[in-house]
């Protein structure tokens, strides 16, 4: 656990709170690139997750879950998210023929649904356009499948922030495996020393360690219904706006 500012904690001192207790870093952190999580930490996804989920269960006569329980099966992508919501569990199996039928019926739900109530989390446009402003090169990093990410990004005007957006299915593997951060980096040519990825859950800070970036999490999304505060991450942000204060834009060597 290495939380640096918890909502708590942070108030009009943050910077001169961040300076004083930090030794390993030294904020502002000097990156190049900035990556986003999308559900969670850009949009608040959860409503119109489980407005899709409950109408695959009710349609296959299962049992329909609240809003709060399908909050905590987000964030491993669609596949697992219908696998928990048709167990009641996170890590269950359901039926494969089961699965095989409940998929297409959540993607058909989801597509009808996908900007019913999504909306940005607070602070998260004016985050952005500070982020932009600042120069840093913006990525989107989500799990979300590719045909539901690109046009949410579309429908709510982030789409353009971004010069690289990667789903869960654009890549042999996802978060928490670090492949897309990697691939992030690669593709702007910087280090992972360069790069900071903003998320809210274990998967974020999972493949952000393993990638060798920096990692700041948002306490206000899903983290799988676990607290923010378990994990290992350089700062606990209230939103993308503090945010972009802890960083300033790395100058080219
Ligand atoms: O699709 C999910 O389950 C989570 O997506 P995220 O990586 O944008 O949080
Ligand atoms: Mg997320």
């Amino acid at each position: 656990m290495y939380p640096l500012f918890s909502a708590i904690d942070m108030n009009k001192e943050l910077f001169s709170y961040a300076k004083s207790t930090v030794d390993r870093l030294h904020f502002p952190l000097p990156v190049k690139v900035v990556m986003i999580d999308l559900d969670g930490t850009l949009l608040d996804t959860a409503e119109d997750l489980a407005l899709a989920a409950n109408l695959m269960l009710r349609e296959l006569g299962r049992p329909e879950h609240s809003v709060a329980t399908i909050k905590s099966y987000i964030g491993k992508g669609i596949q697992r998210l219908v696998k928990r919501a048709l167990t009641g569990d996170l890590n269950a199996e359901p039926e494969p023929q089961l699965l095989e039928v409940a998929l297409p019926i959540y993607k058909k739900h989801y597509a009808e649904n996908v900007h019913v109530h999504t909306k940005p989390f607070p602070g998260v446009k004016e985050g952005v356009e500070l982020l932009r402003k600042a120069g840093f090169r913006l990525a989107c990093i989500t799990n979300k499948s590719e045909s539901f990410t690109l046009p949410l990004l579309r429908a709510t005007g982030f789409h353009d922030y971004f010069e690289i957006i990667l789903s869960g299915d654009s890549l042999p593997k996802r978060k928490p495996d670090p492949m897309p951060l990697t691939h992030i980096c690669k593709y702007f040519n910087v280090q992972p020393h360069e790069a900071v990825l903003m998320g809210d859950s274990l998967n974020d800070a999972t493949a952000a360690r393993a990638a060798g970036c920096h990692v700041f999490c948002v306490p206000y999304g899903y983290n799988e219904g676990r607290d923010v505060r378990e994990l290992d991450c350089d700062a606990i942000v209230p939103s993308l706006v503090e945010a972009s204060q802890l960083i300033v834009k790395a100058t080219p060597q």
